[in-house]
């Protein structure tokens, strides 16, 4: 087992950077905290600072390095910061829509390479299908495993109809009790070496405490950044990839927990898919076909190029709801 393989690199991304035009002396390394423009990556040889060079900070959102991404880096000496040159094709990616100031909505892409979400509720008042449901097609369009994690698994005398309930979305479902740190054991095959896993769900279900136990410690995240959020009040935020005890790496980005993220990503796909069931053909891709609902809407300034770019990517053959690729069981 490698270094790099431990941070989530396969066969797969090996493949991807023979393919990419790479400059000789650059090395592979995973985005594992982000402070605005300054960033942390893991690579073969440890964590070093790195920067992004204003050539690719001024080219467009989704080429900016989010948590999650492989880049290729570059350093000129050791005791330099690398230099990221350029963000690795990502396997699954979690956006959000935001207003850009403009009509349409723009995107910005919250976490990258995310191989399964543990979508969290409780047997209690925040049970909710419809909601949960939501949260289950957000993760799938990101190219994500969605599983269900029936968290306070305590508090309720029979589970077995909330786990029938969220089972009807086709999902594995799973009753934990993070507090106690019970019923953990049956997430091991999501956690294996270089599996990157992340948690949403909504305020008070858990996450925190489930991060903590999965990490095997009472954690506050180090390094907290401060940011103003859009009230001009100060909130401190995080988004850093933490190794799991199991081999594992667990992504936490508040932007992803939030409910409100989701049903908006979720509200911009879902008119796509209300414009799509006017088009002319039933089988249509919305790239250049006659009839086309959702190029009409496009061309109208409706919805961006970049938000149907991206959805036509989630919904591309070979893109399925499950992932596009094999699950690793277990680590290797
Ligand atoms: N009964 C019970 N309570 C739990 C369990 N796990 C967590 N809690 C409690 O639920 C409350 C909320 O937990 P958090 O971990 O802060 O929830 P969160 O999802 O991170 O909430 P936000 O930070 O607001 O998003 C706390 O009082 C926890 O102690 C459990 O397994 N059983
Ligand atoms: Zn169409």
């Amino acid at each position: 087992m490698t270094a790099l393989e431990q941070l989530g690199w396969t066969p797969q991304w090996q493949a991807t950077w023979d393919a990419a035009a790479v400059p000789a002396g650059a090395v592979p390394g995973r985005v594992v905290r982000v402070e605005r423009l300054s960033y942390q990556l893991a690579a073969a040889g440890g964590t070093h600072e790195a920067v992004l060079p204003g050539g690719v900070r001024h080219k467009g959102q989704t080429e900016i390095p989010v948590i999650g991404d492989w880049t290729v880096a570059v350093r000129d000496a050791e005791d330099q910061p690398y230099r990221i040159l350029s963000v690795l094709p990502r396997q699954t990616t979690f956006s959000r829509a935001v207003s850009g100031g403009g009509r349409v909505p723009a995107q910005q892409v919250m976490a990258a390479n995310v191989d399964t979400v543990f979508v969290v509720t409780a047997p209690d008042e925040d049970f909710d299908l419809a909601r949960l449901g939501r949260y289950v097609t957000a993760v799938r369009l990101s190219g994500a495993q969605p599983v269900v994690l029936l968290n306070k698994a305590d508090l309720a005398r029979d589970l077995r109809p909330y786990t029938a309930e969220a089972e009807a979305l086709d999902v594995p479902v799973h009753a934990v009790q993070a507090r106690a740190a019970g019923g953990l054991e049956a997430l091991e095959p999501y956690l294996g070496t270089g599996q990157t896993v992340a948690l949403i769900g909504s305020s008070g279900v858990g996450k925190s405490t489930l991060t903590n136990a999965l990490l095997g410690r009472a954690a506050t995240p180090t390094g907290e950044v401060r940011e103003l959020d859009n009230q001009g009040r100060h909130t401190t935020t995080w988004r850093t990839l933490y190794p799991l005890p199991s081999g594992g790496l667990l992504i936490d980005n508040p932007g992803l927990r939030d409910i409100a993220i989701w049903d908006e990503t979720g509200e911009a796909f879902a008119r796509i898919e209300e414009l799509a069931a006017q088009c002319r053909f039933s089988r249509c891709t919305h790239t250049s076909e006659p009839g086309c609902a959702v190029l009409r809407a496009m061309q109208r300034g409706e919805i961006s190029e970049e938000l149907l770019e991206e959805y036509r990517e989630f919904t591309a053959p070979g893109r399925s709801a499950k992932g596009k690729r094999p699950k690793r069981a277990g680590g290797r």
